[in-house]
């Protein structure tokens, strides 16, 4: 780890410092081998004292967007919440929000064929926008945007799928996109591929506004930003913005993400040894009050909200929404989604000077880790393969194998299970957990495999469905189980398959198989720490797989019960 900021953190830390009241920081970024750069404390924090606070002015999100931004305002989603107050000077004076609606509402009334765009759109778009050749969108965020990462390109296996352009590019990515197809798990693959429609849908949707938007449109933006401009900055916002609720129209998972400086540098554990901070959302007070400066309302019972943000995901946010915002007790407006986010130390022991901040993103196996943000979470070299046991979120999905096994159903049999298994909450989620101990299969797998094995016409099918029963029979049980058996012992030699691979791509056909680098001299150490780094994680994930499926082999055979 270099023991000096980068530079770009120090132009950040006096932009916040400058231009939003209320930031406050003792944390500080460093270069750090394996995982680009980490976040450690620069002195000790006792609990209870603030590591980080941001204002919301300095969150990026559609709601500050607004204030000064090129993009069309009717492009914005509008805020479903105002704040209820009789004085209307103290409406524009204490909200923000407020003022922008009523001027994006006037704007609104532009005629328009697009819709307005959701949080990974706008802020993608706006990332875009600063790799403008010609530097046609200056905005008050760039020096934010300057801290951000320059390039996902080898590294983050979304690249892996979209061929580059150019000729040398092509070559090189031939080499990963083999690593995509031979060195992935089937369900981390599906798991890329559901990133990968994410990124074309959203891709096309920002594409249609730079082609028929001004001042986009006479800029011919949507052939002057190029494919990779789109592919980085939507990277951007899927491996650093953070779910919190908006107050904004439409489902709640496309209209929650917000790129908060500072806090997107925390890397990721689900070590609760190691988890440092505790994130605590906290209303801005209204400027009437305070004088414009954010005032620190940690200790108010009635309007602080707690809770742990977690790093966007396909899934819906694990924030609280904080409709308690919405109250001016002690005189306050506040207004929901308008809140400053404060990191504190943990509670017990506080935090040590040089201590790396770790958070978790969010309760995710390494196979959606991998396809999200482009790692997986290892087990310390000195607690062996046993150490994926102990991780907290330690997975294995069996969906792939387990929907082979419905393409041998009837058509009419497989739709009245489905139907039942989506009832009782049980269809799709065909998964291996590691936690709590011992490794044991989902109760959705196992009531999969149970269906799988009953007869269509079976009275048990509704009792099933009503919630009466989950058990169907000595003899379905025992087929159930060595179904179970012989999928695992198939995840067994999958993995040990792609291990080989991995260990023989190891052992120097990158060498012989990479075009464009063919020696050690001509290959960057950048390069190849990059390549190691990842090949290592893929060999990883299939330790994990064989692992978690032979430690359940053992358990069925000893013929433990799993009902
Ligand atoms: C929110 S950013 C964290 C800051 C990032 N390290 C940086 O240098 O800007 C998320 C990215 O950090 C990296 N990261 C986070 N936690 C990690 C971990 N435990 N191991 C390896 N890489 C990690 C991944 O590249 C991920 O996409």
């Amino acid at each position: 780890m270099s023991s000096s900021p980068p530079r770009e953190f120090t132009v950040l830390l006096n932009w916040l410092k400058e231009k939003h009241p209320g930031f406050e920081t003792s944390l500080e970024l460093r270069d750090a081998p394996g995982v680009e750069r980490c976040l450690v404390a620069t002195s000790s924090a006792k609990p209870g004292e603030t590591l980080l606070h941001i204002p919301s002015s300095a969150m990026l999100n559609p709601l500050t967007l607004i204030r000064d931004s090129p993009i069309p305002k009717h492009l914005f989603p509008q805020p479903t919440h105002r704040i209820a107050t009789t004085n209307p000077s103290k409406r524009i004076k204490t909200s923000l929000i407020a003022a922008d609606t009523a001027r994006a509402s006037t704007d609104a009334e532009v005629p328009s064929s697009t819709k307005p765009l959701d949080t990974t759109q706008l802020l993608t778009l706006h990332i875009a926008l600063t790799r403008d050749p010609l530097k046609r969108y200056p905005s008050e965020w760039d020096v934010y945007m300057n801290a951000l990462p320059r390039e996902f390109r080898p590294w983050h296996p979304l690249t892996w799928l979209i061929k580059p352009q150019g000729a040398k590019e092509e070559k090189d990515w031939e080499w990963w996109s083999k690593l995509a197809e031979k060195g992935l798990s089937p369900s981390t693959r599906a798991k890329l591929a559901d990133v990968k429609k994410r990124f074309q849908q959203d891709r096309d949707v920002i594409l249609d506004v730079l082609r028929k938007e001004e001042p986009f449109k006479s800029h011919s933006l949507a052939t002057t930003l190029t494919g990779e401009d789109l592919l980085w900055a939507w990277l951007n916002v899927n491996t650093r913005s953070i779910s919190i609720p908006l107050g904004l129209p439409g489902p709640t998972e496309r209209m929650n993400h917000t790129l908060v400086p500072i806090l997107d540098f925390i890397n990721h554990s689900s070590n609760p040894a190691l988890i440092t901070p505790r994130v605590q959302q906290l209303p801005t007070a209204s400027p009437s009050r305070s004088g414009g400066n954010t005032v620190n309302l940690n200790g108010s019972t009635t309007s602080t909200t707690s809770s742990s943000s977690s790093f966007s995901d396909p899934k819906p946010p694990t924030t609280r929404r904080p409709s308690s915002l919405s109250s001016s007790k002690n005189g306050y407006h506040l207004i929901p989604g308008k809140i400053d986010l404060r990191l504190l130390p943990p509670e017990e022991n506080g935090i040590e000077a040089g201590q790396e901040v770790l958070f978790a993103y969010g309760g995710h196996s390494s196979g959606t880790l991998f396809a999200e943000y482009g790692f997986c979470e290892m087990p310390d070299e000195e607690e062996g393969e046993e150490g994926w046991l102990r991780l907290k979120y330690g997975e294995m999905d069996l969906g792939w194998i387990v929907d082979e096994l419905w393409e041998k159903e009837s058509k009419v049999g497989k739709e009245e299970k489905e139907r039942v298994l989506e009832k009782i909450g049980c269809w799709g989620l065909n998964t291996i957990h590691a936690q709590p101990s011992p490794v044991h299969p989902s109760h959705a797998l196992l009531m999969s495999l149970r269906l799988l094995h009953l007869d269509s016409n079976s009275p048990k099918l509704s009792n099933i469905e009503n919630g009466f029963t989950t058990y169907i029979s000595p003899a379905n049980e025992l087929a159930a189980i060595s179904e179970l058996e012989k999928i695992l012992k198939r995840v067994v030699k999958e993995a040990d398959r792609r291990l080989g691979w991995l260990e023989r791509l190891d052992g120097g056909s990158w060498e012989t198989d990479r075009p464009t680098a063919q020696t050690e001299e001509e290959r960057t150490s950048q390069e190849r720490k990059q390549v190691d780094g990842v090949v290592r994680m893929l060999k990883g994930m299939c330790v994990e797989e064989k692992v978690l499926a032979e430690k359940l082999l053992e358990r069925i055979e000893a013929g433990e019960d799993f009902s």
